[in-house]
């Protein structure tokens, strides 16, 4: 197997997270090219879901799980994060790049919130085609409470395990996580714990930062480490030139 690039693309950073599914094609637009001239590196793409899905998963309600009142937020908010989806799937074929976008919707189980069942197979087949599949932060069917929100940030953490990737990286609308202003180099078990790291302070029921830190924690248990870095240092985090963010990985030794 090819050794995959996971990359997140924040949904701070493609929609205006104040609006509501107010996608920024310019800046998808802008990413694609970035991504489409570097060619050929494995590459699995996820985004977040930001104005797209997120005030719709609050509005019903689907992280408190199904009512029978809500079942209805479980269309409209996959349909809100899909409407992204298919946004940043056109981006990306329009500047060159073969991607394909994949619902985890369709293919996830969850329990109390959490992915037990998730099938990469075929995710690992279209990488070995040159394909570029692009998951997303989604509502998901979950045998406990009916239904649940799976973040960007779990997939990211489920896919880097099971495509066994060692480069995993976030892009979004900050530096990196940061702590008086200045961006924490990195973070482990050992002094997240002294870092004030807050939620989105925009619509978000996943956590904003601080779910995400949540995620890559138990990602460096597994022994992979990650990167949280500001959008405009894609290029450098693929090339490994310092993105000047944040690395999340296990205590240093
Ligand atoms: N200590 C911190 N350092 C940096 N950002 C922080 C911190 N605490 C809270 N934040 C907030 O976290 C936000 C990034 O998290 P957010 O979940 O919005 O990102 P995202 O992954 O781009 O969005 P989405 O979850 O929609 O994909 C920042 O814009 C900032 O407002
Ligand atoms: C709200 C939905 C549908 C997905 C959330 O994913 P995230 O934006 O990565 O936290």
């Amino acid at each position: 197997m090819t050794e995959t690039v996971v990359l997140k693309l924040g949904g701070s950073v493609i929609t205006d997270k104040s609006g509501e599914c107010a996608i920024d094609h310019a800046r998808l637009r802008e990413i694609a090219a970035h991504l489409a001239a570097r060619g050929a590196a494995a590459l699995v793409l996820v985004h977040g879901a930001g104005s797209c899905g997120h005030p719709e998963a609050r509005r019903y309600r689907i992280g408190d799980g199904l009512t029978g009142e809500n079942v209805p937020g479980i269309y409209e908010t996959h349909a809100a994060v899909s409407r992204l989806n298919a946004a940043v799937v056109g981006s990306l074929r329009d500047a060159g790049v073969e991607a394909i976008g994949i619902h985890p919707l369709d293919l996830g189980l969850a329990e109390g919130g959490r992915l037990v069942s998730f099938e990469t197979r075929h995710i690992v087949e279209m990488t070995e085609h040159g394909i570029v599949p692009v998951l997303h932060g989604d509502v998901v069917m979950d045998r406990l409470q009916g239904s649940c929100i799976v973040s960007g940030d779990q997939l990211v953490t489920r896919l880097a395990v099971e495509l066994s990737s060692r480069r995993v990286g976030l892009a979004t609308d900050v530096p990196g996580v940061l702590q008086n202003g200045s961006v924490v180099p990195r973070i482990d078990r050992e002094n997240v714990a002294t870092l004030d790291i807050g939620g989105s302070g925009k619509t978000d029921v996943t956590g904003g930062m601080r779910g995400k830190i949540m995620e890559l924690l138990e990602l460096a248990d597994a022994g992979i480490e990650s990167h949280i870095f500001h959008v405009s240092k894609i290029d450098r985090f693929l090339d490994d030139t310092g993105h000047g963010g944040t690395t999340i990985g296990r205590d240093a030794p």
